[in-house]
């Protein structure tokens, strides 16, 4: 379970100060998929980079299974953290089978990282997380970047999945990818959530795929969290119109490749 309590956190630049979190409290359980909506700037980003601890809010806290995030634990939970980017963050020229080991870097002695010099229960076991993520054995061999956007994006999921993590952040998973492309691959999260009992945390631009796959939707509007609720009372309270355009990006697209008119 992750817990945030009251988080906050302003930017100051020369010019302004710019509140991107003000006091945001959210629980996430094992197993459930949680998606954050908000139109650009609302802080979606901010709180992914704070819960991963590669920022620090100004004030409250962030509990990963129960445990506090502190500068000096960091480390340590880090590595119970899975994370899949928008586009991808593979080493391209390496193989599927490499880049799902990264994974694992943690846990590995540095001499076999650097010369990839992977066990054959290794290998095996980067082999099983490929397939569980769709993709045929013959793809652990192939240059990652060689790949379909939806491949690589499995193959992100995988290297993500094969640390067991008790959390997976999703920093905009299917912001380029097409709308089939990105219905698979939500797919997998969800699946990914239940089927390994992982707190999935995704950001998405488009409401309808948060409505169709979320258990759970978050709004934020401004920093703040404007809604918290389940999918069913999210669309309740979209027709009696308490969300306006300001809320959410509608103009995303699905028709579109990259869900953008
Ligand atoms: N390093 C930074 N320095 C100054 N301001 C920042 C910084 N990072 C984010 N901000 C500001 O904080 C606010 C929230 O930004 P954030 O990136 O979290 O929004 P977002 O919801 O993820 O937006 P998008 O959907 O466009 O990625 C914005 O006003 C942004 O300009």
């Amino acid at each position: 379970m992750i817990c945030l309590n009251a988080v906050s956190k302003t930017f100051s630049t020369k010019q302004e100060k710019v509140a991107a979190l003000r006091k945001v409290s959210i629980q996430i359980e094992q197993g459930e998929f949680c998606v954050l909506l908000g139109h650009s700037g609302a802080g979606k980003s901010t709180l992914l980079k704070i819960v991963s601890g590669q920022l620090e809010p100004d004030e409250g806290e962030v509990l990963i299974g129960g445990q506090r995030l502190l500068r000096r634990n960091r480390r340590q939970l880090q590595h119970r953290i899975g994370m899949v980017h928008q586009h991808f963050e593979l080493v391209e020229r390496l193989s599927c089978l490499d880049n799902v080991m990264l994974g694992q870097l943690p846990w590995i002695s540095w001499t076999r990282s650097l010369f990839r010099n992977w066990s054959s229960e290794q290998r095996a076991n980067a082999c099983r997380w490929l397939e569980q993520v769709g993709l045929e054995p013959s793809h652990a061999l192939r240059r990652a970047g060689l790949l379909s956007g939806g491949q690589q994006q499995r193959v992100a999921i995988a290297r993500a999945l094969i640390r067991k993590p008790a959390l997976l952040l999703a920093d905009e998973p299917v912001a380029s990818l097409d709308p089939a492309t990105s219905r698979a691959i939500l797919t997998l999260l969800r699946t990914a959530a239940r089927q390994w009992n992982v707190c999935v945390l995704c950001n998405l631009h488009q409401p309808d795929l948060a409505q169709e796959f979320a258990d759970r939707i978050v709004v934020l509007s401004k920093g703040a969290v404007l809604f918290d609720g389940s999918p069913a009372e999210w669309v309740r309270r979209d027709e009696r119109n308490e969300f306006d355009s300001a809320v959410c990006d509608r103009s995303v697209d699905l028709s579109s490749p990259h869900g953008k008119k």
